[in-house]
């Protein structure tokens, strides 16, 4: 089987899992909607592993070579295993893996990075969804260790196999589970952060109080909103609501978050979410000021 890894989404998710893979040897293929958008994915890795590199560590920048962006999905044939990581949204995701399962053999494993969406949906309809999986990384991918994989009713067990194999290759630790709404770690991070703006819309305390007791009350090593701003609170959103038509009211989204989305404050990658960030992604101090 080839060891070649797609990977479809040049975001947050994307990049970070093209980074992983590559890192641990993989010919990698990033492709996003047009090659433009793809390479500035690429470029963006660029940028993370030169900061990195001035700080003295990070995997280096050889790996950039074993990445190469691309605009159409066609770029993916020959792969072994393709993850999508495009918005979560139901029918795009299973759009997507319609058109790459067009281009790829009958043995390549489709992945989908779906914090929440049921997989045996996303894999309905799909040509050969014996083969589709989900596979749910964490933020910073090159950070977090855990890939959650996900069977759905389809599944194979031979997907399974591979892709745990190919997981673990590049270092992740890799937990199964069945396929029902919000998996294990979803179900659990969005009701804490959904509950962190409960408190702050109810005047509980202010979100730098809230991140700092879960920091050192309950040793979380970030606080919800913290991890809210880097998830992006889109995203955050689009689970929350999925949820809550899957398992009811108590994954009901807070108002406040909805309104944030609403205006536009989507976390770090707009620059402003709970908190507001400056050109270096830096955090303003004072600016968790939410009431
Ligand atoms: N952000 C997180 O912390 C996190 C963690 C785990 C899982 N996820 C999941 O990963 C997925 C991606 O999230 P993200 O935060 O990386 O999103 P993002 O918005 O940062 O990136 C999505 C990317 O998909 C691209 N895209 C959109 N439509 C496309 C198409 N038709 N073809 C090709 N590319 C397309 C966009 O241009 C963008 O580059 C979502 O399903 C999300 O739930 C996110």
């Amino acid at each position: 089987m080839s060891s070649t890894v797609g990977v479809l989404g040049a975001g947050i998710m994307g990049r970070g899992i093209a980074q992983v893979f590559a890192a641990a040897g993989h010919a990698v293929v990033l492709c996003d909607v047009d090659q433009a958008t793809a390479e500035r994915g690429h470029a963006t890795i660029r940028a993370g592993l030169e900061r990195a590199a001035r700080k003295g560590g990070g995997p280096g920048l050889d790996l950039l070579e074993r990445i190469e962006p691309a605009g159409e999905v066609s770029a993916f044939t020959g792969a072994g295993l393709v993850i999508e990581a495009v918005p979560e949204d139901l029918d795009l995701k299973h759009r997507m893996l319609t058109d790459v399962a067009a281009v790829t053999g009958r043995d390549t494993v489709l992945a989908s990075n779906t914090s929440a969406l049921p997989i045996t949906a996303i894999a309905a309809g799909v040509p050969g969804p014996e083969r589709v999986i989900g596979l749910h990384f964490f933020n910073p991918v090159h950070r977090m260790d855990l890939v959650e994989m996900v069977c759905g009713l389809q599944t194979a067990p031979a997907t399974e196999t591979l892709a745990r194999e190919l997981c673990e290759s590049a270092g992740k630790v890799v937990v199964r589970v069945s396929d029902r709404p919000g998996f294990v770690t979803s179900r659990v991070n969005v009701l804490i952060g959904n509950e962190a703006f409960h408190m702050l819309s109810e005047g509980v305390a202010g979100a730098e109080e809230i991140d700092t007791a879960l920091k050192h009350g309950l040793n979380h090593p970030m606080g919800p909103f913290e991890l809210i701003d880097l998830v992006g609170l889109d995203t955050r959103l689009s689970v929350l609501r999925g949820l809550h038509e899957s398992l009811g009211d108590r994954f009901r989204p807070d108002p406040l978050l909805v309104s944030l989305v609403q205006a536009g404050r989507l976390g770090r990658k707009t620059g402003h979410g709970v908190y507001r960030y400056d050109e270096n992604g830096k955090r303003v101090p004072g600016s968790g000021d939410l009431r």
